[in-house]
């Protein structure tokens, strides 16, 4: 059972919904749609213009995923873009450049729950990945249960944090090692890779990689695959191989977020943070 984090989430759910509210945004950043196969959302990052992670995308897919969650009609989630430019860029910059220490508390907490939400979901979680995917946008092919890529030199993907001067959190480096293994995490996370689809399907990254135009069919096919086998089978055996990694997190969240705050509020990270986002302002296509 998840006792620890189930306790977690309805406390953060409340959290959530006040923050919604804070919001109150027009904008819809998340597109939940029912598929043509039956228990299966797809459900489309829509946070021009490269769903980077700001404070309200976050919250926005943390109800949404939890909505889905409590509807025993879903079984399963494609999880995908509705942005041409990317997947998704990771954790926008300027949720934690500049700002103060309470802002970046309260922003770490909100993405250890989207991570939480997802490693521990008892749907089937498919990323279809069809465009780059950097850093912290890694976080939700990490946490899925498999990834196609779609077939496209643009598509990056990896953990490039340090390529940031920045060192990934030790719940983005676990899952990655639970998939692609130590001595491949080693190299990739020291380097930040970021692989292109041959070498991230070979390196173990992504499971699938096929044409762009073909990515949302595959994962539906893929789907279909996984929901053959009885949910509380399938659901018991996530957990048992899950648990110890969600542990590790749930038991030190509150240490994890003050390690990041004293980190990013450090004058040489910001120094740095600002001079990549300012590099990625004049390197426009
Ligand atoms: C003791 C230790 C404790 C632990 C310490 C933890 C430390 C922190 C860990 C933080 C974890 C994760 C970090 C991250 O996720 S950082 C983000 C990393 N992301 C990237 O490197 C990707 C950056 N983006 C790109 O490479 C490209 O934008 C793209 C996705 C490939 C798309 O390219 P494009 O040419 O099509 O579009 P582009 O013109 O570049 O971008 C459009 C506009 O979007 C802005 N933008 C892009 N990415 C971000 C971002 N991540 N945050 C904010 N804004 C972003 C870009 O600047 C353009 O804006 P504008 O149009 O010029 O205004």
């Amino acid at each position: 059972g998840l006792p620890d984090a189930a306790f977690w989430w309805k406390e953060r759910a409340t959290c959530c919904k006040v923050r919604a509210r804070r919001f109150g945004s027009q904008r819809q950043l998340v597109v939940v749609e029912p598929s043509s196969t039956a228990g299966v959302a797809v459900l489309k990052l829509k946070n021009l213009p490269v769903n980077s992670f700001s404070l309200e995308f976050l919250t926005e897919l943390i109800i949404n995923l939890e909505k889905l969650e409590n509807d025993k009609t879903f079984r399963g989630i494609i999880i995908t873009s509705d942005c041409p430019k990317a997947f998704s860029a990771g954790v926008d910059l300027r949720e934690i450049c500049g700002k103060n220490p309470a802002h970046y508390t309260e922003y770490w907490k909100v993405l250890q729950d989207l991570w939480l939400r997802l490693y521990l979901s008892n749907l089937v979680l498919i990323s279809a990945i069809n465009g780059p995917c950097a850093a912290g946008g890694c976080l939700i092919p990490l946490t899925s249960d498999y990834r196609i890529l779609a077939d496209n030199p643009k598509c990056l993907i990896g953990l490039n944090e340090t390529r940031l001067g920045i060192s990934a959190p030790f719940w983005f480096k676990d899952p990655l090692v639970n998939i692609i293994g130590h001595r491949a995490s080693e190299h990739a996370l020291q380097l930040g890779l970021l692989f292109p689809p041959a070498e991230a399907l070979q390196v173990g990254i992504v499971d699938k990689v096929v044409p762009k135009d073909q990515v949302q069919s595959t994962a539906l096919s893929v789907m279909t695959q996984w929901l053959a086998i009885p949910d509380h089978a399938r659901q018991l055996t996530k957990n048992m191989i899950r648990k110890p990694t969600a542990d590790l997190l749930v038991k030190h969240r509150d240490t994890d977020i003050q390690n990041f705050v004293s980190f990013i509020s450090r004058d040489s990270i910001q120094k740095s943070l600002q001079m990549y986002l300012a590099k990625l302002k004049q390197n426009k296509d």
